[in-house]
């Protein structure tokens, strides 16, 4: 899709909102897509598995019981938490601490699931994602498991970003630079996703959301097909 073609929608006017929400299961493309589709509409970018990944980074650190879900919760009320919300640049700090890169840890991936079961620490995130959607004058693409039914149903575009487990654990491993084996992916993959589905509802598409399957495309080709999707929702409104 060129970029021309985008810049003439009367929907990506500036002043006009224009929340994309798009979630999915782990190593769909969420975070890459959604980076490119906004920066390709030059709209923030809000990463809100981050977020989760953050929170458990703090409670690890600062020693709190992942499986005591008061102690969880109010972890979730104490964490001073900086995201960053453009796509060019992508930091996480915690108390002025840069996490970035900590919080992809592979120990941090097996973790994070029992802090994202944890409906108080839920609860306040989903309040943070919120304001900071309105923050940015609802002109975000917002990404993560619960975005479309639960953060932000009124999105102006919903997506469910899906590819097949076979390509999902694939494009994990080499995302990891093959130093994970085959058990350990699929701890981080499958595993948690069958954790985190118990709580959020990321595998069937809710009514008005519109399920765009990667697992033939490459890269270039989601993103092009993500935004036909924007395009074809804001032309029809
Ligand atoms: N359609 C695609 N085809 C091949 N690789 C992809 C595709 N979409 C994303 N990737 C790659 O797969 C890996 C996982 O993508 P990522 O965006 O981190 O997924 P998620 O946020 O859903 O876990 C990244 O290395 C990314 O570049
Ligand atoms: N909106 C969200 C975003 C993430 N989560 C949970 C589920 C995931 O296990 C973790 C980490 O999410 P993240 O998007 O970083 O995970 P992957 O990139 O798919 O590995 O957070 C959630 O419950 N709700």
């Amino acid at each position: 899709m060129t970029q021309e073609l985008l810049d003439t929608l009367p929907a990506l006017r500036v002043g006009r909102p224009l929340v994309v929400a798009i979630d999915g299961p782990s190593g769909s493309g969420k975070s890459s897509v959604s980076k490119e589709v906004a920066r390709r509409l030059r709209l923030a970018y809000l990463d809100t598995g981050a977020m989760y990944r953050a929170l458990t980074w703090f409670c690890i650190n600062t020693g709190i019981d992942l499986n005591d879900a008061a102690s969880v919760e109010q972890a979730a009320r104490d964490l001073v938490l900086d995201v960053s919300t453009t796509p060019q640049e992508e930091y996480v700090r915690v108390d002025g601490a840069d996490v970035t890169a900590a919080i992809r840890e592979p120990e941090i991936s097996s973790a994070v699931s029992i802090v994202a079961t944890t409906l108080g620490a839920r609860t306040e995130l989903i309040r943070r994602q919120r304001e900071l959607i309105e923050k940015h004058h609802r002109r975000m693409v917002v990404e993560g498991r619960d975005i479309t039914t639960v953060v932000a149903p009124g999105a102006e575009v919903r997506m469910l970003l899906t590819a097949s487990e076979e390509a999902r654990l694939r494009r994990r491993g080499i995302q990891m630079g093959g130093t994970q084996n085959a058990e350990q992916l699929a701890a981080q993959v499958t595993q948690r996703d069958a954790k985190d589905s118990t709580v959020v509802n990321f595998t069937q598409a809710a009514d008005g959301v519109v399920t765009l399957d990667s697992s033939e495309l490459d890269f270039d080709e989601t993103v092009d097909a993500a935004l036909v999707i924007v395009t074809k929702v804001l032309n029809r409104d």
